[in-house]
């Protein structure tokens, strides 16, 4: 007797492996975005692609942080946030960002602003959003920070940057035909 899916035991669900996870989320592109923060436990940032837009009232986006990531102890301790979301140009910072590299070369090869929660914001970013956490919710690995966003910086020139297939790719914008 075959079983209705919802009636399978879990274990027997659970049957996609963390390689084969991966191998396909690698298909799904995904904005590149560097998380940074300053506060009582100091200045840190790291590089995402886990975020996500979760609702405008009040406008509320998600980020996912590894609890092993170094940067950890620092966001669990601030409690706020900036979102900053890369351009093309910024792929090398990007890099920097993606781990092992030391915070403060992390943080000087680019410019930064102070938002009003203190979180760094790159200057030149397409969108900066500034924010406090207001909910975490941890799912295996992971942290789910909920960030209340309480200001927006914005530059309506740069192109975009896409992390797809393992890769950084620009993404252009369409001139507006006059
Ligand atoms: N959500 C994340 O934590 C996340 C997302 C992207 C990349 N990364 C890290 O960046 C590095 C390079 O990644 P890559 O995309 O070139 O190759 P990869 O094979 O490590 O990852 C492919 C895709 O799987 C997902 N992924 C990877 N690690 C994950 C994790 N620990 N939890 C949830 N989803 C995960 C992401 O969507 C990623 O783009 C790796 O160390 C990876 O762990 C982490
Ligand atoms: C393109 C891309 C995208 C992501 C990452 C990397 C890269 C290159 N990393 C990994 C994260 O940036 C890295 O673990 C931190 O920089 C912390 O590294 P250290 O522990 O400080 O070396 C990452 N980590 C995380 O917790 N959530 C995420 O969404 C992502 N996304």
């Amino acid at each position: 007797m075959t079983l209705p899916l919802k009636d399978l035991p879990l274990a027997e669900l659970a049957g996609v492996e963390k390689q084969a996870f991966r191998d396909a989320m690698a298909h799904l592109g995904s904005a590149v975005n560097i998380i940074t923060t300053d506060g009582p436990a100091g200045r840190a940032g790291f590089t995402a692609s886990a975020v996500c837009s979760v609702t405008d009232t009040p406008p509320t986006l998600l980020v996912c942080l590894n609890r092993s990531a170094s940067v950890y102890p620092i966001f669990e301790q601030n409690q706020v946030l900036c979102v900053n979301t890369l351009s093309d140009l910024h792929e090398s910072l990007s890099n920097l960002f993606g781990g092992k590299t030391p915070m403060e070369a992390r943080f000087s090869a680019a410019q930064w602003l102070t938002m009003a929660t203190g979180s760094p914001a790159l200057q030149g970013a397409l969108t900066s959003f500034d924010c406090r956490v207001s909910q975490v919710t941890q799912v295996g690995t992971h942290d789910v920070l909920f960030c209340e966003v309480i200001d927006i910086l914005r530059s309506d020139d740069s192109h975009g940057l896409v992390y797809f297939d393992r890769r950084y790719h620009p993404l252009m914008r369409q001139k507006t035909s006059a």
